[in-house]
């Protein structure tokens, strides 16, 4: 965890066209480099933070497009994502146990595409003017975060109905010290059907969500500037 960090903070100190450099080796753009968010061109409000991800499995045909520099990128990040991906896989049977689901309800295409992404927060001069990152709930299967010693993340904790619910998340800046993270993500496939899961719902606890296809939240995610195009896929999907 600790070289997993130094290396995600050289990275980051590099000058911008070496990130650039280092984040463009596939033609096919698996490993993406921006400022704010993927859609910078598109946001409303900009945000105070650079970041690289890219997807980690399979390792041997991912790793290849991944960052050469720092030297230690490809080993000491090849084997953290190795490690978090055994141990969500890990934290998703406990949580099916608990649930009172097959321990294998996740062993499937709804965890098959791990991602690293490494966020960087430069010091802000005017942090009351813009975040490191907006309020969201992460479109993951399971997060697991690598956090950094310089305090900014904030969790909305309550409100909850003690049942599992994605919770609400926000990145403030400071105007002193740099902050960097490392977010292990577990994305299903595209194609995935999510919805709830059949062994959990009766007559007496009836379904709230349809099914959907998992590139279609995604896509509806990205335009969802008034919560509008989410609620229609969520509410009225058929799929
Ligand atoms: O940097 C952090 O503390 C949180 C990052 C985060 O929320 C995300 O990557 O989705
Ligand atoms: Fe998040």
């Amino acid at each position: 965890m600790e070289e997993t960090m130094n290396v995600a903070e050289e990275f980051h100190a590099m000058p911008g066209s070496d990130k650039e450099r280092e984040c463009t080796k596939d033609p096919n753009g698996s490993c993406k480099l921006y400022t704010s968010s993927y859609v910078y061109p598109r946001e409303d409000i900009h945000l105070w933070r650079d970041a690289v991800m890219h997807p980690c499995r399979p390792l041997d045909q991912h790793i290849q497009f991944w960052p050469e520099k720092p030297t230690r990128y490809r080993e000491v990040v090849g084997a953290y994502s190795v490690e978090l991906r055994k141990l969500s896989c890990r934290i998703l049977e406990l949580i099916c146990e608990g649930l009172g689901l097959h321990i294998n309800y996740f062993s499937n295409d709804l965890s098959q595409v791990p991602k690293i992404m490494i966020n960087h927060y430069p010091p802000c001069p005017e942090p009351s003017l813009t975040l490191g990152l907006l309020k969201h709930r992460d479109p993951t299967i399971i997060t697991i975060l690598l956090p950094s010693h310089i305090n900014g993340l904030q969790v909305f904790k309550d409100g909850r109905n003690g049942k599992l619910n994605g919770a609400v998340h926000r990145v403030v800046t400071n105007s002193r010290d740099a902050r960097t993270t490392v977010s292990f993500f577990i994305y299903p496939c595209d194609e995935s059907l999510i919805g709830p899961a059949k062994g959990l719902v009766n007559a007496s606890n009836p379904a709230i969500y349809k099914a959907f296809k998992f590139a279609d939240f995604i896509k509806a995610s990205i335009l969802n500037h008034d919560g509008q195009a989410l609620k229609e896929l969520i509410y009225n999907s058929t799929a």
